[in-house]
């Protein structure tokens, strides 16, 4: 979790393959409409939010009946949407929360091309945020490190959680 451009697609993609879980683009879960939104350099709405939330809860909700984990991408910004994942999960979840500077994030988002998120969105992604840091069961982790060693971190955090 945490704001646009902090690393959770790579992060969790590293994660997936080093555990064998499935791994989730919480991106993909959004309505076209919110996309478009984001895209066209609107900050989304709590409203525009849960519905999304209930289609990512509800994901690894059935990940989890089934008797199985999954690995998720998902900007989970506050609270009360962490809250909302924490009870659709049903089960234990754990987040890795990637922590950086507006400069460095800011940076990280400038330097990627094709994606639909524009660096402008950055300062009300930063707005919104509420750390999780000191919630049961987060692992916070610092992204200004290179890739491999955010996941070596991640996965020791999360190991002993
Ligand atoms: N530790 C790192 N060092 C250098 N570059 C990184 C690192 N982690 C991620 N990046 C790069 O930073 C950019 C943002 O990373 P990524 O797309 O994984 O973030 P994200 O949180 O999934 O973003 P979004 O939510 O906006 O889709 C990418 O171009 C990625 O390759
Ligand atoms: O809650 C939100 O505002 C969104 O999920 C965003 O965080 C973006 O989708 C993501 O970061 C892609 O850039």
């Amino acid at each position: 979790m945490g704001v646009s451009g902090c690393g959770k697609s790579s992060v969790g993609a590293g994660l997936s393959a080093r555990s064998g879980l499935p791994f989730m683009e919480g991106d993909r879960l959004h309505p076209k409409a919110n996309v478009d939104k984001m895209a066209a350099g609107t900050p989304l709405t709590d409203e525009d939010r849960w519905p999304w939330l209930d289609r990512i809860g509800a994901e690894i909700h059935k990940a989890q009946r089934d008797g199985g984990a999954v690995i998720v991408a998902c900007s989970a910004l506050k609270l009360s949407y962490r809250d909302r994942l924490r009870a659709a999960a049903g089960g234990s979840l754990a987040f890795v929360y990637l922590e950086g500077s507006f400069e460095l994030l800011k940076q990280r988002m400038a330097a990627r091309t094709g994606h639909f998120m524009p660096v402008s969105l950055l300062e009300s992604q930063l707005q919104t945020l509420a750390s999780p840091t000191g919630e049961p069961g987060v692992v916070t982790v610092n992204i200004d490190a290179a890739l491999d060693a955010i996941i070596e971190a991640a996965c020791r955090g999360l190991t002993a959680l």
